[in-house]
């Protein structure tokens, strides 16, 4: 297995604020990883400079080979690694296809294309299953239907890693298990790496491989599931507190 991606002492200032500091870890392709720790811990804000959406204030991120520290967020996305957000952003008044054939119209998408936008759009729609729903304008889906239309906006891209911002947030568990088995497909049979913040403990652990737990911006632990739920320092800044936290979810 090769590394995809490398955080090497990524560290993130607001004024006097440090909410990431010489964050270090690596992740191997077709893995997914999962990001732990309490709010505030620094997740999201981790996830804005993989990304692009936010600098760095030092540090450097290495993705497929690449340093893209300083790069625009869509030319991160037209390397191969896509995002999405705690909040879905669709287009509003348009419809559940129509949004994901947005997503087939960038670089990354048209170059790697063989069918044309709408028919790519459509296999994406199916391929998250939402095919039944194309037709339905965005502000008329329920909660975990946006969520798989962010996926497949996500997926409109090709990418090779995919950052995922609480997708479990606000959904039932007649909603839950099947976006799990979604996301369980994606990686293990299109090698699709994935790395996630998940805040529905039982989930997360049973999804990802490893784990990297972060508390005031510090990586304090980074190992497999079994590892990291015996880590004392996780156990006291997060593990404690994480029945309170998935009670606040439901
Ligand atoms: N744009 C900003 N300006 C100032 N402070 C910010 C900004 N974004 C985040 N912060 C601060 O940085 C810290 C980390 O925030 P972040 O949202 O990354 O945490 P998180 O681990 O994702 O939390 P949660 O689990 O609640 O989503 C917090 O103290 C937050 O208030």
């Amino acid at each position: 297995m090769s590394t995809i991606l490398r955080a090497e002492g990524i560290t993130r200032r607001f004024g006097g604020h440090l909410a990431l500091s010489d964050v270090r870890f690596a992740l191997e392709e077709g893995t997914v990883t999962g990001v732990l720790g309490p709010n505030g811990a620094g997740k999201t804000t981790l996830f804005n400079v993989l990304s692009g959406f936010i600098p760095a204030t030092a540090g450097t991120v290495v993705f497929d080979g690449q340093v893209v520290t300083g790069m625009r967020s869509d030319r991160i996305v037209n390397l191969g690694l896509a995002r999405t957000f705690q909040l879905p952003r669709p287009f509003i008044g348009m419809t559940a296809l129509e949004n994901i054939e947005v997503g087939c119209l960038g670089p990354r998408a048209r170059a790697r294309a063989r069918q044309a936008p709408a028919v790519q759009a459509a296999a994406l729609a199916e391929r998250v299953g939402l095919a039944a729903k194309s037709g339905i304008t965005v502000a008329n889906l329920s909660y975990g239907d946006l969520r798989r239309l962010d996926i497949a906006r996500a997926l409109a891209s090709h990418p090779r890693l995919l950052l995922l911002d609480e997708p479990l947030a606000g959904l039932g568990p007649s909603e839950t298990e099947p976006l799990l088995t979604l996301l369980r497909q994606l990686n293990a049979e299109e090698g699709l790496a994935i790395l996630i913040i998940e805040h529905k403990l039982s989930e997360f652990m049973r999804l990802v491989d490893r784990v990297v737990a972060l508390d005031y911006g510090k990586v304090i632990a980074d190992g497999t599931p079994a590892e990291i739920v015996r880590d004392a320092r996780v156990i006291e800044s997060y593990l404690g507190g994480a029945e309170e936290m998935e009670a606040e979810d439901a």
